[in-house]
């Protein structure tokens, strides 16, 4: 269980990012942190991994507390940054003198992934490309077989074909003891992989929150996707956008009308009415207390 109570944190003095925040997240799922440039994701990745220490509140996962970089905390998280430098040496190589920082490292299962991302072991990591590059940290994390497993826009890079195979090879690689939290712009990368979803808003105009966090199921509950050809004055509509043959809206869902989750149109809605998203979520058994 992965906890942030209360958890303030700025890198300027008198110039907050976070202030209070709750967020809880549990093993077995794949959770899409999504929210606007600068809202925070990366910083709130950092604060996971132990590399910066919230100013107030505390963080938990599982019986440890990042700040304090115990071994074994560190041995059962791993962090895919969105910038990295790696080493120039061959993929075994960084394979061999990464692999032991990490108990239940499975290299059978790096070699798949190498094989499937079509590279071999002999591989320069100097002479790969940005897209190869990460297709090696992102198998290398997968291969970890950490507790917690954090990427930042894994998908920035990737070719077509490689999203589609990265997307069947975290859903193969995720199981009831593991945490995964992936962060991303590209949501239509990732639709049909992240679940429950977390979105950050600006809550004022000092700082950042989980305006929502949610299951696909409790989404569409609560909200309703689809094309009207007019806006109808009796529907509470959230979120409305011209599209061919009228307009695409999120309106809620009182009724609890079936439709199909749109991510992008979920994002806008809840940047555009983060104080409604959260009344409509806040019976959700699994609402971030904000
Ligand atoms: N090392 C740093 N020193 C000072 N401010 C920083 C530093 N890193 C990030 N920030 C600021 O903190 C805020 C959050 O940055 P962060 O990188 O966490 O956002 P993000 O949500 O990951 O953004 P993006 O979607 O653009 O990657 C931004 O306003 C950024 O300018």
């Amino acid at each position: 269980m992965i906890e942030f109570r209360e958890v303030s944190f700025g890198y300027k003095r008198g110039k907050p990012l976070y202030e209070g925040l709750n967020l809880t997240l549990s093993p077995g799922s794949i959770y899409g942190l999504l929210g606007p440039n600068g809202a925070g994701k990366s910083t709130l990745f950092r604060l996971l991994a132990g590399l910066l220490y919230p100013k107030s509140g505390s963080i938990r996962v599982g019986e440890y507390m990042p700040e304090n970089r115990q071994p074994a905390f560190l041995e059962d998280l791993f962090l895919v940054p969105e910038e990295f430098y790696l080493p120039a040496v061959r993929i075994k190589q960084f394979v061999d003198s990464n692999a032991p920082f990490y108990p239940r490292f499975d290299r059978a299962q790096m070699a798949a992934y190498i094989r499937e991302f079509g590279l071999t072991d002999n591989q320069k990591l100097s002479e790969l490309s940005y897209g190869q590059k990460k297709k090696v940290l992102i198998g290398f994390g997968l291969a970890t077989n950490t507790a917690v497993l954090l990427m930042d826009e894994p998908t920035n890079g990737l070719d077509i074909p490689s999203k589609s195979q990265f997307r069947r090879l975290v859903a193969g690689a995720v199981n009831e003891n593991r945490t995964v939290v992936i962060s991303t712009h590209q949501v239509r990368d990732l639709e049909a992989l992240i679940d429950p979803i977390v979105i950050l808003a600006e809550r004022s105009r000092s700082h950042m929150t989980v305006a929502l966090k949610a299951t696909v199921e409790e989404i569409t509950a609560r909200l309703w996707f689809g094309l009207v050809s007019e806006l109808d004055k009796n529907r509470a509509i959230l979120y409305s956008e011209r599209a061919v043959g009228g307009y695409a809206i999120v309106a809620e869902n009182p009724m609890g009308e079936p439709s199909r989750l749109d991510l992008e149109r979920l994002f806008n809605t809840v940047q555009a009415e983060p104080a409604r998203i959260q009344q409509l979520f806040a019976s959700t058994s699994t609402l971030a207390s904000i």
